[in-house]
């Protein structure tokens, strides 16, 4: 019997088209419009949609624009280091599964290649099963639910849709842990010793956690099973949250706060990681590598390190093919190589 067509979708934030005022505009409007991103309803809806119209969309798009600028290579990193993931992983399923065919695209939540569009291609190119794997590592309302939301507007105009399987969170996987562990380990080996490691992660509104959105404990979990993997004592690791929009509190210590502070209670050389973005973007290749050097520099500080997101490393993709074998279970027989299920039950 033939195997139904099967795809895996990975799936990032967005980015704009270009580096532009105008492409910003449009990405930023798209973003900012989503109601899991900026919530409220009634009144505040309408206050939210004309501060976003009449004073962010006009203003905000001219100073990120210069900033994508600073980082672009021919694309967006994001998108750059997405498309390399895909190719990445489709390698290596068809090295560790070679019988099964399975096809691995891009998508993104905001702007191109856009879900809702891949969705509708993979169903009418004949796909029947597509396994989604947002690549947030720590679930929250703000980023993984609006990857479900789309899932359904497809499902809701579509008569036959394909069986869809979303991987919620990996923020306690073992191999995940490894991977960012590997990758700390092989940082610190070849750069100078640290007094710190600050683990940053994107915030998100304090409110919204205290109504229930799971992320701050997850990124918690990530950071305490990180320190333990690399056996690293409480004063010297610290999680902080990055990235704060608008006026309201956001999820604390603040990453800028904190590498303001350090340097006056003697912690002089920092290396910092931001474990949520699994592929390096504006908001560490700019904020954290070049603005946040400049908080810790100007304040005392004296050796600041960026550790690179996972991108393509090898314990990344590792992570990504366990993934897709653990959540395609009844799909096809993808069996686990012995030495994929010793690195499971040994990183566990
Ligand atoms: C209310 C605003 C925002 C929330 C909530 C939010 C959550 C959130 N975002 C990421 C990951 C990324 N965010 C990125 C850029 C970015 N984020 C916001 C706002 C919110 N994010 C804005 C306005 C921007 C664009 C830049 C700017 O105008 O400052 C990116 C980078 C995209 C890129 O192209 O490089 C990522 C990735 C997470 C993980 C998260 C909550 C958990
Ligand atoms: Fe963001
Ligand atoms: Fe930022």
């Amino acid at each position: 019997m033939s195997q139904p067509k099967t795809a895996v979708l990975l799936v990032n934030l967005g980015s704009p088209d270009q580096p532009t005022p105008a492409a910003v505009r449009r990405y930023l409007k798209e973003f900012l419009s989503d109601r899991r991103v900026v919530e409220g309803d009634g009144i505040m809806r309408l206050v939210w949609l004309t501060v976003l119209n009449g004073i962010i969309l006009t203003f905000r798009p001219r100073k990120v624009a210069k900033l994508y600028a600073s980082i672009w290579d021919q694309d967006s990193p994001l998108r750059l280091i997405l498309n390399q993931q895909v190719a990445a992983l489709q390698l290596a399923l068809q090295q560790t599964s070679p019988d099964q065919d399975i096809q691995v695209f891009a998508a993104m939540t905001y702007g191109n290649p856009g879900l809702s569009a891949r969705l509708e291609e993979l169903t009418q190119a004949g796909y029947r099963k597509i396994l989604v794997l947002p690549l947030y590592p720590q679930y929250s309302a703000t980023t993984t639910a609006p990857i479900y939301d789309l899932i359904a507007r497809f499902q809701l105009k579509t008569r036959h849709f394909p069986d869809i399987r979303v991987v919620q969170d990996y923020h306690d996987h073992p191999l995940y842990i490894r991977a960012l562990a590997e990758s700390v380990q092989a940082f610190r080996t070849a750069n100078p010793k640290s007094d710190k490691l600050v683990l940053s992660y994107h915030g998100i509104p304090q409110e919204y956690a205290d109504k229930g959105d799971p992320y701050p404990e997850h990124c918690h979990r990530t950071s305490e099973l990180l320190a333990k993997e690399l056996g690293l004592t409480t004063d010297q690791w610290q999680t902080t949250f990055q990235s704060r929009f608008g006026p309201k509190a956001w999820l604390q210590p603040y990453t800028d706060k904190t590498l303001e502070k350090l340097p006056e209670s003697g912690v002089k050389r920092v290396d910092i990681i931001c474990p949520a973005f699994s592929a390096d973007c504006l908001e560490t290749l700019e904020e954290i590598a070049v603005e946040n050097r400049d908080v810790f520099l100007s304040a005392g500080g004296e050796q600041y390190h960026y550790i690179p997101a996972l991108n393509t490393e090898q314990g990344m993709i590792r992570l990504l093919v366990a993934l897709v074998k653990q959540n395609s279970s009844g799909w096809f027989n993808l069996a686990r190589t012995d030495n994929e299920q010793n690195e499971i039950s040994n990183a566990s």
